[in-house]
């Protein structure tokens, strides 16, 4: 993969392949600003059929066609047999977090049908890399309609999306893919704890173990009814700056992570139906919160299956222990994730997580997760336990 030609990214001012164990380096933004006056003003150019548009979220037809594309376009696993299916409601959670740009919201429609056939997404985040708090764009959502696969369109959405965020005098950007570009700055590794074995292997998520029975396997991955940590509850409003403040210091021991203030906390933790869930541990006799857990919900399509279309799966999201060991916390995580009806829940071996996951029962997946800086070079990749940002 090493002697790949990347003749789009042999282009960006991202770490190059060539420049791997070159430790003269100096780490940092890669390129420095440009005037605001020399960004070009106007969009790239696309082929003859297509146009730009600025796709609003709030609108319920705009979304409902975002979704549609992602529905029958986005991610797949390797083996083609699920495909990611982020709700409507994920979709405007996702995209519109406080000072999010219109504007980042980037479609490609046919002049003629006026069919969307492609996306791209920032937003705007706060990223500290080290002692460096950057503002950066977090690009997410790019997707190139199935028929129009490998004709160079992906390079032009990157650089139009580039060109949006330069106007707002952002330079930097973050970015995880499955797939492997110039550079990684970390690859992780993603598990999975099944909640629902029947169907995961059903579905053929999971193979029933050797020498494993289908009641065994039930047995093996069952789980109370009821979360075991006193004063363990779901998060409310109340306690925003309480978790702000709990999130923000333990933040602070990861190289890169992201920089959550109350507003960015309320968006991204406050609890909300069927997008994402947080609990939190209020000591019955202090009051105080000491420990906090939540996950994301993100199904999965599955492609190709008499007996199920979709699977219920919750991806860990942040999580914070002070006073309750992690492992206890997590088991609470699963716990109500099954009582949620979740099939599956899915963690990244980032942060603290790789100290609870055989423990908890999970299971590697059989992908990576790969992470990225736009124009700002770190010397070394990072291990993923120096990680502390969930791109979604
Ligand atoms: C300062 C602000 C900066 C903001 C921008 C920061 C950078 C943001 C970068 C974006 C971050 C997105 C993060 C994100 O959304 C999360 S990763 C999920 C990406 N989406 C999917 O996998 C959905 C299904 N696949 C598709 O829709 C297409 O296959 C896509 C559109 C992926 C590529 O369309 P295509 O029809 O298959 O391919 P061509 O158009 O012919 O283009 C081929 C070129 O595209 C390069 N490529 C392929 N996959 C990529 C990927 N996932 N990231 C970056 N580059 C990717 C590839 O290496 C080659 O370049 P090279 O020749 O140099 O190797
Ligand atoms: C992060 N965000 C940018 C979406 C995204 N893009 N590319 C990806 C590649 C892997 C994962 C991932 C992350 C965590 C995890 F537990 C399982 C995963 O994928 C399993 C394989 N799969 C793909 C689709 N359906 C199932 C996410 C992504």
């Amino acid at each position: 993969v090493l002697g790949k030609t990347h003749k789009f990214w042999e282009t960006q001012p991202v770490g190059q392949f060539k420049d791997i164990g070159n430790t003269s380096l100096a780490e940092g933004p890669i390129e420095q600003p440009t005037p605001l006056s020399e960004v070009k003003q106007e969009p790239y150019n696309l082929p003859n059929l297509y146009e730009w548009i600025t796709c609003d979220i709030d609108s319920e037809e705009m979304c409902m066609e975002v979704y549609k594309l992602l529905t029958n376009n986005y991610v797949e696993d390797d083996e083609n047999m699920f495909r990611f299916n982020y709700s409507k409601e994920f979709l405007r959670w996702a995209l519109r977090p406080p000072g999010y740009f219109k504007s980042w919201h980037i479609g490609v429609r046919v002049k003629s049908s006026k069919k969307l056939v492609a996306f791209i997404t920032g937003v705007p985040a706060r990223i500290r890399v080290r002692d460096d708090i950057v503002t950066m764009a977090e690009i997410n959502f790019l997707c190139v309609h199935k028929k129009l696969r490998s004709k160079r369109l992906a390079p032009v959405m990157i650089k139009e999306v580039t060109r949006r965020v330069h106007l707002e005098n952002i330079w930097q950007a973050a970015y995880t893919a499955g797939v492997v570009l110039p550079t990684p700055i970390s690859t992780c590794q993603y598990w999975h704890r099944s909640l629902n074995p029947k169907k995961l292997i059903d579905v053929g998520f999971s193979r029933l173990g050797a020498r494993m029975t289908m009641s065994r396997t039930i047995k093996l991955y069952k789980l109370p009814d009821s979360t075991v940590t006193p004063g363990f509850r779901q998060m409310e409003l109340h306690d925003v700056p309480a978790v702000t403040r709990l999130l923000r210091n333990y933040l602070s021991q990861f190289a890169v992570a992201v920089d959550l203030d109350e507003n960015d906390v309320e968006h991204w933790l406050l609890p909300t139906e069927n997008v994402v869930d947080s609990y939190l541990v209020e000591s019955p006799e202090t009051h105080e919160i000491t420990d906090f857990c939540s996950f994301y919900t993100l199904p999965s399509t599955v492609l190709g299956n008499q007996n199920y279309s979709t699977l219920k799966a919750a991806y860990s999201y942040y999580n914070v222990s002070t006073k309750t060991p992690l492992l206890q916390l997590m088991n609470d995580a699963l716990i109500v994730a099954k009582r949620k009806d979740y099939d599956v829940f899915n963690a990244l071996d980032v942060m603290q997580n790789e100290t609870f996951l055989k423990e908890l029962k999970f299971g590697p997946g059989d992908g990576k997760l790969h992470y990225y800086l736009y124009n700002y070079r770190l010397r070394n990749p990072l291990k993923p336990a120096e990680l502390g940002l969930v791109l979604l």
